[in-house]
């Protein structure tokens, strides 16, 4: 693969520059603020997004598209879910029709209810076998600290998976490849949301049996909904399902989690947006779009419905395990 072109330098975009650096690919960083193109030029740091990290010397960066797609061959696409269409739309004449798109998004868009891959088939006009995605249990940190882990490249063309996959091979960088793009993309998004469910238990004071409920049910209603969309219910059993559910329900790092765990502890959704310093914490607002997605294939995702409650219309997060608990019983699957 050739020359790289990443757009959005916050965490996981600058991190995942780093990886496919490191991996010996030819990456340009495109940020929006100069400053931070300047700082990551100059310094070899990012301060806002990944203080204390030092990039590789090879990373480059600019605050300008054209600059950073010039001779690109892939371009990394590492904006928050809900502005990636109008930020493609934006770049669309710039961006060479033939590229390789990696999205590393995960949710899914408010209203027209697409997945991130479909928003870039929509809105470039690309076949959608010309756009990867990257998921699996990724905290951005962790993989900045050079700390092992998995992840998968989903593409429906195995063979543009396998050449993405040896673009950002490193030795704390393990990606597996597969062909369910659906899947990897449903279990990315739906476990921002059941982690939000984590993190108001922790701060309601509950403790491991609750989690571990949460993530296997939180795992039964996103592959119920992902078979309903045409996904392999194998690819929630993987890194892109299980995987990156339990890092994220789990880990401190999680803005998802971390958001979640302050509504549990009485914070309203102002505040807890306000402490987060800007930093994306997807399942906000993916909540209700996952919620309408289910609704549209009739699919019962209660936690789902839960944490857009919560989130949207008042509901306590008090009340949650009342209501979670007290829905009428079933047999398990
Ligand atoms: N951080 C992680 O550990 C991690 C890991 C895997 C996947 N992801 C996913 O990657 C995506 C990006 O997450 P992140 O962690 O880098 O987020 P972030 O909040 O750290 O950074 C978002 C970046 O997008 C930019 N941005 C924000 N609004 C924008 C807009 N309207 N137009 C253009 N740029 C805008 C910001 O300036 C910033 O550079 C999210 O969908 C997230 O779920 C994150
Ligand atoms: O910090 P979060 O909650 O956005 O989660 C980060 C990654 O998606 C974990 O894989």
């Amino acid at each position: 693969m050739g020359p790289i072109a990443v757009f959005g330098a916050g965490s996981w975009g600058t991190t995942f520059a780093k990886v496919l650096a490191d991996a010996g690919s030819e990456v340009t960083l495109w940020a929006r603020r100069a400053s931070v193109a300047e700082s990551i030029t100059t310094s070899r740091t990012n301060p806002d997004y990944l203080p204390g990290v030092e990039l590789p010397a090879t990373l480059k960066s600019t605050s300008d598209p054209r600059v950073a797609l010039a001779g690109a061959s892939a371009v990394v696409l590492a904006v928050p879910s809900q502005s990636l269409r109008h930020n493609l739309t934006a770049w669309r004449g710039l961006i060479d029709p033939s590229v390789t798109l990696i999205s590393l998004a995960k949710g899914v868009e408010l209203g027209t209810l697409a997945r991130m891959s479909q928003v870039v088939v929509e809105v470039l006009g690309v076949p959608e076998n010309q756009v990867a995605v990257v998921s699996g249990p990724n905290l951005a940190k962790e993989i900045a600290a050079e700390q092992p882990t998995a992840a998968v490249i989903a593409c429906t063309d195995h063979d543009r998976a396998v050449r993405v996959q040896q673009a950002c091979t490193t030795g704390y960088f393990r990606p597996y490849t597969i062909t369910d793009v659906v899947g990897a993309e449903l279990g990315g998004a739906c476990k921002n949301v059941i982690a939000l469910s984590c993190g108001m238990a922790g701060g309601l004071g509950f403790g491991d049996n609750t989690l571990a409920t949460l993530i296997t049910r939180g795992l039964a209603e996103t592959a119920r909904l992902g078979v309903a969309l045409g996904a392999d219910p194998m690819t929630f059993a993987g890194l892109a399902g299980l995987g990156d559910l339990v890092a994220t329900c789990s880990s401190p790092l999680s803005r998802n989690r971390t958001f979640g765990e302050r509504l549990g502890r009485g914070e309203t959704v102002r505040q807890a947006q306000d402490a987060a310093h800007g930093q994306v914490a997807e399942g906000v607002k993916s909540c209700s779009s996952i919620r309408d997605l289910a609704m549209r294939h009739g699919v019962e995702m209660p936690i789902t419905e839960v944490v857009h409650r919560v989130c949207h219309d008042g509901f306590d997060p008090r009340e949650m395990a009342a209501d979670l608990i007290g829905r009428k019983t079933k047999p398990e699957r």
